[in-house]
């Protein structure tokens, strides 16, 4: 399980007594979750959920609170840092950063359906809607750059099969990066999962996990979660949802010509983004009790997008 760092009692109380919110009743640490530690935390006040950010500087902190912020102001369904009565957001506790959220009612899906992908599509053009016009700025430490520096180093880690296919899409990267650049930005969530959404029956209730959120192409942000939402067991893209997340979102923010251009392409690079990280974490965490999620899936997936050639049928 992904509790990289244990907490007793004693510290937890000292840490929470500032928030105000009463006596800690119980508290829980959460399996789920592959880079950060997380408690499901009972106060006497309600349900929260307490954050130890494990990965990335401590000076990035300040971004993804003003951005759930701008969110949770948007009306959102997102969680944001509580304050302590002296309104303090950001708070340390076993040496990380860590911050206490509001619990977000529902559950995970397994099995998303064409009417769970519109929501989602909904909800991610919202997103973008919100901040695109005020974009808070951060450049992701898994970027384009960090895709070929990696994925460089890992080739000689694959066999042939992955490798030819790792090394066409580290070149159409390099060939197709100025393009994929100048696309339109907003802040992006960057990890928009199945296991990063919650549902209460069909109904889409909160978006968690920001801490991968950066500034980016919004079109980055709809292939990372359409190649999630909408594919089968094999990797292959299911044509009934993705028309049901693509159609949702454009209703909302249309696409451009450059963006329905590049969507081949872009659907690749986040499968490339996804199969590196696995990658890296199955090397680095070999043997620990650790979540891994397989990077088998997003090679499979990066597999059956290089026969992706239409462009998105939804554009301007
Ligand atoms: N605000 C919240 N409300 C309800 N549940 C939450 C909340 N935040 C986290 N969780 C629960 O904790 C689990 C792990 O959280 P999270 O996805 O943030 O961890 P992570 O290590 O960053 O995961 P990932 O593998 O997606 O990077 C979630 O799957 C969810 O069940
Ligand atoms: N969603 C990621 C893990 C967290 O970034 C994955 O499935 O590989």
């Amino acid at each position: 399980m992904s509790v990289f760092t244990p907490l007793a009692r004693p510290e937890l109380e000292t840490f929470l007594a500032p928030y105000g919110l009463g006596r800690l009743l119980d508290f829980q640490g959460i399996a789920a979750g592959s880079e950060n530690t997380n408690f499901f935390i009972s106060l006497e006040q309600g349900e929260f959920v307490l954050t130890l950010v494990e990965r990335g500087p401590v000076q990035e902190m300040p971004f993804f609170i003003e951005l759930l912020d701008v969110l949770h102001d948007a009306n959102l369904p997102v969680p944001y840092a509580l304050r302590t009565t002296d309104g303090v957001a950001l708070r340390e506790l076993a040496g990380k950063p860590a911050l206490l959220q509001p619990r977000l009612a529902g559950k995970h899906i397994k099995q998303a359906n064409a009417q769970h992908c519109a929501q989602v599509g909904e909800l991610l053009a919202h997103l973008h809607l919100a901040t695109k016009d005020n974009m808070i700025k951060r450049k992701t430490d898994r970027g384009l750059d960090w895709m070929e520096e990696e994925g460089g180093k890992l080739l000689s880690h694959l066999d042939t099969e992955p490798r030819q296919l790792l090394e066409a899409a580290l070149e159409e990267i390099s060939l197709k990066k100025v393009g994929i650049l100048a696309l339109p930005r907003a802040n992006i969530h960057a990890d928009l999962f199945r296991d990063n959404a919650m549902f209460e029956g069909t109904h889409l209730t909160g978006l968690i996990d920001f801490y991968n959120a950066c500034s980016g192409p919004m079109l980055y942000d709809v292939a990372i979660a359409l190649n999630d939402w909408c594919s089968d067991d094999d990797g292959v893209l299911d044509g009934p949802r993705a028309r049901a997340l693509l159609g949702a979102y454009a209703a909302l923010r249309p696409f451009t010509a450059a963006e329905a251009q590049l969507w081949p392409t872009m659907l690749r690079v986040a499968c490339v983004r996804f199969w590196l990280s696995r990658l890296i974490a199955a090397e680095s965490f070999a043997g620990q009790d650790v979540l891994i999620h397989d990077p088998m899936e997003f090679q499979q997936r990066l597999a059956q997008r290089q026969k992706v050639h239409a462009l998105l049928p939804f554009a301007l």
